[in-house]
């Protein structure tokens, strides 16, 4: 059985070769041989290869640099999984495909689920959407997983800001008034895999799904959790102290949720699996790189 995996490269993407690689024979597309940017050459290679599943973990995410290139961001976001979706239906074969906490306005202070109302803020969020709505609307078998701050060994993320700026620098300043939950690349692609397996078997199961490690956090508290974690693992680091501000006070091209909870439980009881708290694979990830 041929799975393929576009975005093979990113954060997801690279975790995603190793979880799926005992479901079947693993076709890894990174950029040059799978251009997201190029939706229609992209169908045809994807059609001619007819792999069993399509996992699509490549997207525009530079969240800040979306609002000057939006028409890119939508290109890579939007267009090019409603063409995977086409060429899913084409096939008959599921789409696997990655949304974010970002297609919400982040009001209140309650974990959504998948059916709450969506209200993306920034250009980033508006493609994630659109690509999701192209997904439903095709009618392919498809499992959309929104998730929510991931970071991984391999790859760019905060927490490895965290720890470059937290070298150079006695006090960093960090927003206290986000919340969500960090979540490893490693536990996505293994419930991505288990998932996957149980759609391939019960295409019923396929659907919208929110995945994110258990517990909550805010981006300071998280980043004073990275600093001294690496430092107790033997990091040798200049922080001091993490000051915590509000959002007003560290101003972005793109405006983010200040609420990012998701609520997995329908994940969890689909898929008969248990989300670990956050910390867990943070601590994991940073013996990993420290
Ligand atoms: N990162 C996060 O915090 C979050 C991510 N998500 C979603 O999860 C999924 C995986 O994200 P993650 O692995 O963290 O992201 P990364 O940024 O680590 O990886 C994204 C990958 O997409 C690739 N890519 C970008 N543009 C193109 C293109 N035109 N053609 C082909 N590939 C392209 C990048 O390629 P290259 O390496 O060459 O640049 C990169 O390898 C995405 O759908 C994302 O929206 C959801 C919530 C949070
Ligand atoms: C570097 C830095 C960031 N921040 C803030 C900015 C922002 O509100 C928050 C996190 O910064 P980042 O730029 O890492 O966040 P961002 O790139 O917006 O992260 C998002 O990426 C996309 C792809 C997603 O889908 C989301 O789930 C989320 O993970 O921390 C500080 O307050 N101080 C700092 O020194
Ligand atoms: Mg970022």
């Amino acid at each position: 059985m041929k799975l393929l995996v576009l975005g093979a490269n990113g954060q997801v993407g690279w975790e995603l070769q190793r979880a799926l690689a005992p479901l079947g024979e693993v076709h890894a597309w990174d950029r040059t041989a799978g251009d997201l940017g190029q939706p229609e050459a992209l169908a045809a290679a994807v059609q001619a290869l007819a792999p069993a599943a399509i996992v699509n973990a490549g997207a525009y995410t530079a969240v800040d640099k979306a609002e000057s290139e939006a028409a890119l961001a939508h290109t890579v976001n939007a267009e090019a999984p409603a063409y995977l979706a086409q060429v899913a239906t084409r096939l008959g074969v599921p789409l696997v495909h990655y949304s974010t906490d970002y297609v919400f306005d982040g009001s209140g202070t309650h974990a959504r689920t998948e059916d709450a109302p969506t209200g993306p803020l920034s250009v980033y969020g508006r493609s994630k959407l659109t690509g999701e709505d192209a997904i439903r609307a095709s009618g392919c078998h498809h499992l959309i997983l929104r998730t929510s701050w991931v970071y991984a060994a391999r790859g760019g993320n905060f927490a490895k800001t965290m720890l470059r700026l937290g070298q150079e620098r006695e006090r960093l300043r960090v927003v206290n008034d986000q919340w969500g939950a960090p979540t490893g690349a490693e536990l996505l692609a293994d419930a991505t895999a288990h998932a996957l397996r149980a759609v391939l078997a019960q295409p019923q199961l396929g659907g919208t799904y929110h995945l994110c490690a258990a517990g909550e956090t805010n981006w300071a508290a998280y980043a004073r959790f990275v600093v001294d974690t690496a430092r107790a693992m033997g990091r040798t680091l200049a922080c001091q102290a993490v000051d915590g501000i509000p959002t007003s006070a560290y101003p972005t091209p793109a405006q983010r949720p200040l609420n990012s909870r998701l609520d997995c439980r329908r994940f969890e009881q689909a898929f008969g699996l248990r989300l670990p708290a956050w910390e867990q694979g943070v601590r994991r990830m940073l013996a990993e790189i420290t």
